[in-house]
Order: C-alpha cells, then sequence, then structure tokens
C-alpha cells in the first residue's frame, strides 16, 4: 500500500527528526538521494548535461546541493530567487557548478539561462517543494517555459507550482509537469490525488530516515495488496460460506446491464448468485450463466441498482418491480452495493432521514454524485464543481450519507463516512475502460466481495483495482469492452494472486 501524509504532519515529523540531527543532516540525505537518482536516470538516459532549477525555499537547497554531489554529467544551475539557499548555493559553487541567477520577476530571461536549457538532457525541478502555492508565476514559468520538450524532467519533491495537498486541480496555473518525481520520506497527497497526480510521472520515494505514527490522509492498494485482501477460498468453504450475492438489476429497457453486472459476479467467485429482475432480462443473465439462481432467497450482500428505473420502466412489456425491490433492501440489513438507478432511490429515501446501519458502499459517477448532493443537502451541485473538487465531494457525499462512496473516474476514490478514515485513490485502469457497461462489472465485482465479508471500502478500492487489471488482461493496450473485462476477472485475480 502506498499511503500519503498531510503536508502538515509530513513536516511535523521532519521537525522531530531534525531536532536529533545535526544542523543540515537532514537535507543532505536528502539531496545525496537525490543525487543518486539523478546519476543513475542520467546513464541510462545517456544525458550529458544537466540543468539544475532552483527556488527560494529549502526545495531549492536540495537541488543546489545535489548538484554539488553530481561527477559526471556537465551540470548548470539556475535559480529564481529573491536570494537562494546560501549554504546549497556555496556548495554547488564550491564544486564548480555554474549558478546562474534570476529575479523572480524578470520579465525576460538571460541568455545564459535560455542557453543552458536549451542544451539541456535532464532538467532538475527544485523551483517549489511542500512549502509552494499552487501556480507558477513570473520568471518561474519562464524558465519552465524553456525547458526544452527533449529534456527528461525530474522533479524534487513534487513538481512546482502543483497544490502540494493535491486539491488544487492542476491546468488553472502554471506547474510543472514532470517525467518523475523523487520525493522524500513520506508521499504527500499531490502524488496520489486526482487533481495532481498527472504532473507527477513515475514516483520514486527516497528514505532519509523520517517516520510518522499518525494516519495518512491517502491511500492506494498495490498489486502486493490483493494476496492479503481478496477472500480465498479454504478446504472448508461451501457456496454459502463464500457469500451469496443478490443481483437486483436490469429492466425490459435495459436488460444488458443485468447480464454484465451478473456475469462480473459469476467471474468474479461468488459463491452463488441470485438474480432479482423481471422476464426478459432474467432470461438473457440464465443464458449467460446458467449458474444464476434466479429469484430473491437469502443473501450476504446485494448489489442494486444497474439498469433499474428509479421511478419503473415505462417499456410496454414491463411489468418489474424493480425499484420496490430496491426500497425493500435499502431498508433491511444486508449489506449492499448501491449504484446507477438505484442512487437516486438511495438519495430520497436519505434526504427523508433514513440510515443504513448495514455496509453500504455507493458507486456514484460524478455526473451522479453531483444529483446525490443536491437531492440529499437540498444544495445545488454541479458535475463540474464534482470533477474539479473530487476528495471534498466524495467525502462530503460519504459524510452526509452515512455509507461508504466509491465516485468513479479516471482515478477512483473511495471514502468512507469518517473524515478521519483515509481515502482510497486507485488508478489502475487503462483509458480503454471508459466504455458503456464497465460500472455494471465494477458494481458485480464490489458486491462479491462485500458479500466474502470485506468492509465496503475496501471492496470498492479492490474492485477498482482488479477491475482496471482485468481490463488490461482483457486486451493489453488496446480498446475493450465491458463483457470481456467481466471475463478476464478470473485470469486477473489469478495473476494477482501470484497463482
Ligand atoms: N523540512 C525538512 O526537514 C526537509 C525539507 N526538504 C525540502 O524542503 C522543501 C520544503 O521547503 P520550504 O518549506 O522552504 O518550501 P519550498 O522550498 O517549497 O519554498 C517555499 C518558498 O517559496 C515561496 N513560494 C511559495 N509558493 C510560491 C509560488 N507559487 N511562486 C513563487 N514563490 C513561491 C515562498 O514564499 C517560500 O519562500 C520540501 O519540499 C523538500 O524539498 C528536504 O530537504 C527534506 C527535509
Amino acid at each position: 500500500m502506498i499511503v500519503g501524509y498531510a503536508v502538515a504532519d509530513v513536516r511535523a515529523a521532519e521537525d522531530r527528526v531534525r531536532a536529533d540531527l545535526p544542523e543540515g543532516e537532514l537535507m543532505q540525505r536528502a539531496a545525496r538521494g537525490l543525487a543518486e537518482v539523478v546519476a543513475v536516470r542520467a546513464e541510462q538516459l545517456g544525458a550529458r548535461t544537466v540543468v539544475v532549477l532552483a527556488g527560494p525555499g529549502d526545495n531549492g537547497g536540495d537541488a543546489l546541493w545535489a548538484a554539488s554531489f553530481l561527477d559526471g554529467p556537465d551540470v548548470t544551475a539556475v535559480g529564481v530567487a529573491p536570494r537562494l539557499h546560501p549554504e546549497g548555493r556555496a556548495a554547488a559553487r564550491a564544486a564548480g557548478v555554474e549558478v546562474v541567477e534570476v529575479e523572480p520577476d524578470a520579465e525576460t530571461l538571460p541568455g545564459r539561462v535560455l542557453e543552458v536549457l536549451a542544451a539541456a538532457d535532464l532538467v532538475v525541478d527544485g523551483l517549489l517543494g511542500i512549502g509552494g502555492r499552487a501556480g507558477l508565476r513570473g520568471a518561474m514559468t519562464a524558465v519552465v517555459d524553456a525547458v526544452p520538450d527533449t529534456a527528461y524532467l525530474l522533479a524534487v519533491d513534487l513538481p512546482s507550482g502543483a497544490d502540494p495537498a493535491g486539491e488544487e486541480p492542476l491546468g488553472r496555473a502554471p506547474a510543472v509537469v514532470a517525467d518523475e518525481t523523487v520525493t522524500f520520506g513520506m508521499c504527500k497527497p499531490v502524488h496520489l490525488l486526482p487533481g495532481t497526480e498527472a504532473a507527477v510521472g513515475r514516483l520514486t520515494v527516497v528514505d532519509i530516515g523520517v517516520e510518522t505514527d499518525v494516519p495518512p490522509v491517502v491511500e492506494r492498494l498495490e498489486h502486493d495488496d490483493v494476496r492479503s485482501l481478496w477472500p480465498v477460498p479454504g478446504m472448508g468453504d461451501h457456496k454459502y460460506s463464500r457469500g451469496v450475492v443478490g443481483v437486483v438489476a436490469g429492466s425490459e429497457a435495459y436488460p444488458g446491464a443485468a447480464v454484465l453486472c451478473v456475469t462480473s459476479a459469476v467471474e468474479s467467485g461468488a459463491g452463488m448468485v441470485r438474480y432479482v429482475g423481471p422476464g426478459r432480462p432474467t432470461d438473457l443473465v440464465l443464458a449467460a450463466c446458467p449458474e444464476v439462481v434466479p429469484g430473491p432467497g437469502r443473501m450476504q450482500a446485494a448489489v442494486v441498482g444497474p439498469g433499474v428505473e428509479p421511478h419503473g420502466c415505462d417499456h410496454p412489456d414491463c411489468a418489474d418491480h424493480q425499484a420496490d425491490h430496491v426500497r425493500e433492501l435499502l431498508g433491511g440489513d444486508v449489506p449492499l452495493v448501491v449504484d446507477a438507478g438505484a442512487l437516486e432511490l438511495l438519495a430520497s429515501w436519505v434526504a427523508a432521514g433514513n440510515r443504513r446501519q448495514a455496509p453500504t458502499l455507493l458507486t456514484p459517477h460524478a455526473g451522479e454524485l453531483a444529483r446525490l448532493l443536491t437531492a440529499v443537502t437540498g444544495e445545488e451541485v454541479t458535475r463540474d464543481q464534482v470533477e474539479a473538487a473530487p476528495v471534498e465531494h466524495v467525502r462530503r457525499a460519504a459524510a452526509v450519507s452515512g455509507c461508504t462512496v466509491l465516485l468513479k473516474g479516471s482515478t477512483t476514490l473511495v471514502a468512507d463516512p469518517d473524515p478521519t478514515v483515509p481515502v482510497r485513490s486507485q488508478t489502475d485502469a487503462p483509458a480503454w475502460l471508459a466504455t458503456a457497461g464497465a460500472g455494471d462489472v465494477l458494481a458485480g465485482l464490489a458486491g462479491v466481495l462485500l458479500a466474502a465479508g470485506l468492509p465496503p471500502r475496501d471492496a470498492g478500492s479492490l474492485a477498482a483495482l482488479v477491475h482496471g487489471v482485468a481490463a488490461d488482461v482483457a486486451n493489453p493496450g488496446g480498446p475493450v469492452r465491458a463483457l470481456a473485462v467481466a471475463r478476464a476477472i478470473p485470469v486477473a485475480v489469478a495473476r494477482l494472486l501470484g497463482r
């Protein structure tokens, strides 16, 4: 698991360690670790010229000290600050590194700066670190703009101009987009949250002996975590002990959602899948998955909502009561995955003052999350607002609904109603997975994990990881349809379990 700590907690942890170390030792550790990574990359890339960009704070100090440790490539430093880190600058100069200084509000860059940047094979961005506000200004922007596209851009601690807290999304103001980021001791939210992580590139963590016992604010499951979380059956297990999943999905108008959700649940290894729905989807479900038992019965968890029309199906042949089945389950004590059409039913139910006591995972996309928040709080929330601040909104939805909320997107976020519990942020899916029906498959997968007894936060984040890997297994590097993702789940799980 990768974890990210709040910037204030990182600073407190660094301060505690620094107090017991000789002056400057912690920065030396960071700079030596940074210089080692730069040297390895320079060698791998055949980079002969390295330019180090240094800003006014300790991030610039790290970069200047690292410049002093580099031997091999031809190194130049460009400082953009009223005053550079004094010891760092002195060390770089003493090591023979040319340090060119630029006034932060200079309107044009000195010719020498343009010249060295134009020739750079590798650029180390030490303009701003965790003390930086989002967005580059003045000469910093000009310097970053002058970095050639061909240069490998390696950021120190975080890409300059990105919000260290990961809240302010990229794109509103200039920021470095790095090929790689070398961070120290602990990851920060900027490295893991959807607003900023696109600028981080490859993430390398250098150990500088800083640790903390405070809980992180963000977590990310890695492939290695699957072995400890996935419900692998034992010799004594039978279909009921493994978990029975009910699926209330599909309608006469949208039967395909039922097929996708049920196929996913069957492929994910449910002990048994019960399907509840009207005639046509039932026939299609049974034709696709003869393992399915039609009709209601005892279940350890249920998936409700894919292809369900919250106000009833207006298809002429429809005599289904899917919305009534959903309402009944909302009021009961079976753990639920609430998706698609059932989200609207849940929102009205919550707005009427009800709260679920059993584990519940809501799986909206940004538009559904906006409608859920609007319905539950009475304040208009738009899809654009959710997309601009996804962490804030997913947390709010969890708080007001009392349910765990999984916000679907290129980064999947999973928030617990308790605000002290770290948000999970998963980026396992190829962009090809943005296709109709993928959400139905995710819901089926999460339902199986909930039925096996996983808490909703684990069920949601593990389902997101496996869903992404299954898409890749189905067709590495190319287009993928939702049904192929569902069918690839068994192989994806086996690979992740290392079997
Ligand atoms: N705290 C520690 O013990 C350690 C810190 N380290 C490094 O120190 C960094 C943090 O250092 P600082 O706290 O000095 O912070 P920064 O190096 O991020 O710089 C903060 C300075 O930049 C200015 N600034 C902020 N936003 C700006 C913007 N958008 N445009 C222009 N100027 C801006 C501020 O006025 C301030 O002077 C870390 O990211 C890391 O690289 C490492 O040396 C490891 C140890």
